[in-house]
């Protein structure tokens, strides 16, 4: 039984909607990872499923990210456990054989864009309070080889280098323009768009799309696939940093402060 992750059959045949529920911000703790992987097997196992939508049961926040709270204070095991987790998450999102359909409906940082940028299409609410990129620098962190690389493939090197470098978190029509999502609809159209734009990736025969789906992403999943333990053990080393700790313990006392 899943309590953060919440999968409902779509108002159209052969899609399902899968939304994240793990109050308070959809963190990406490590019990959430967990559950996400175990309904995404369900799904890609499902027959009758040949399309998912993502997205938040709550509007405000999309996913805020990884969990800070599992990155902070922990022990070696415990980093390494959890960045498996996340790995795992990448690789089955990146692989699915489904059409993933990412209806952005709220902040979506770090973590978040990572989850968003492995599906297929992204479409945003235009909702200025809503950001969406890769903020690692921000947080005096790095993001890993295959963050870069799936950002890489969806903008291209150069937008990706500035993007990366500056940390930045592009409110919806600068996303739109620098394409880290593929269409900005008003709010209240969200799930109207993202069902449409469903139907028309649904109209492909799924053989000929998933092939094709395959061959342009097989580079970078192999990638990481073929140094797993290597990618664990370099985050373990980083993270272990006392810099990098104090920088997270920082990141994470403004956050709090923030309400203050
Ligand atoms: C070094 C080696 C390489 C490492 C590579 C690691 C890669 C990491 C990628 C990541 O995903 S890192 C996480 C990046 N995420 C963020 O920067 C988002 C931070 N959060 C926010 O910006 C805001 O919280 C929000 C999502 C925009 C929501 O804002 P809102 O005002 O609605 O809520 P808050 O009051 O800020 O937060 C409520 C509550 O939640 C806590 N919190 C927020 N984000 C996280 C998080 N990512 N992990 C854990 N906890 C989080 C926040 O601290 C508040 O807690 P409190 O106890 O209630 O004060």
């Amino acid at each position: 039984m899943s309590h953060r992750v919440l999968v409902e059959a779509g108002p159209a045949a052969g899609v399902a909607v899968l939304k994240f529920r793990n109050p308070p911000v959809n963190a990406l703790s490590l019990e959430m990872l967990m559950e996400l992987v175990i309904s995404l097997e369900k799904l890609e196992n499902d027959k009758a499923v040949r399309g998912i939508v993502i997205t938040a049961e709550n509007p405000g926040i999309f996913l805020a990210g990884l969990d800070l709270t599992e990155m902070c204070g922990r022990n070696p095991a415990h980093y390494a456990k959890y960045w498996e987790a996340v790995q795992e998450l990448w690789l089955r999102l990146y692989q699915s054989s489904k059409v993933l359909v990412a209806a952005i409906n709220g902040a979506c940082p770090a973590g978040g864009c990572l989850a968003s940028l492995t599906c297929d299409y992204r479409v945003m609410a235009d909702n200025p309070k809503y950001t969406i990129g890769l903020n690692e620098t921000q947080l005096g962190i790095i993001a890993p080889f295959w963050f870069k690389d799936t950002l890489v493939n969806t903008v291209g090197h150069r937008a990706a280098e500035q993007a990366l470098q500056l940390g930045t978190l592009f409110p919806p029509a600068k996303a739109l323009q620098v394409g880290i999502v593929d269409q900005v609809v008003p709010e209240e159209q969200l799930q109207s768009a993202a069902l449409s734009v469903m139907a028309q990736w649904l109209a492909i025969p799924d053989h000929a799309r998933q092939l094709t789906k395959t061959m342009m992403r097989k580079p970078t999943v192999d990638q990481l696939v073929k140094q797993r333990e290597a990618d664990i053990q370099s985050f373990v080393g980083l993270i272990s940093q006392d810099s990098i700790q104090r920088a997270l313990q920082t990141y994470l006392q403004k956050l709090r402060q923030k309400k203050g």
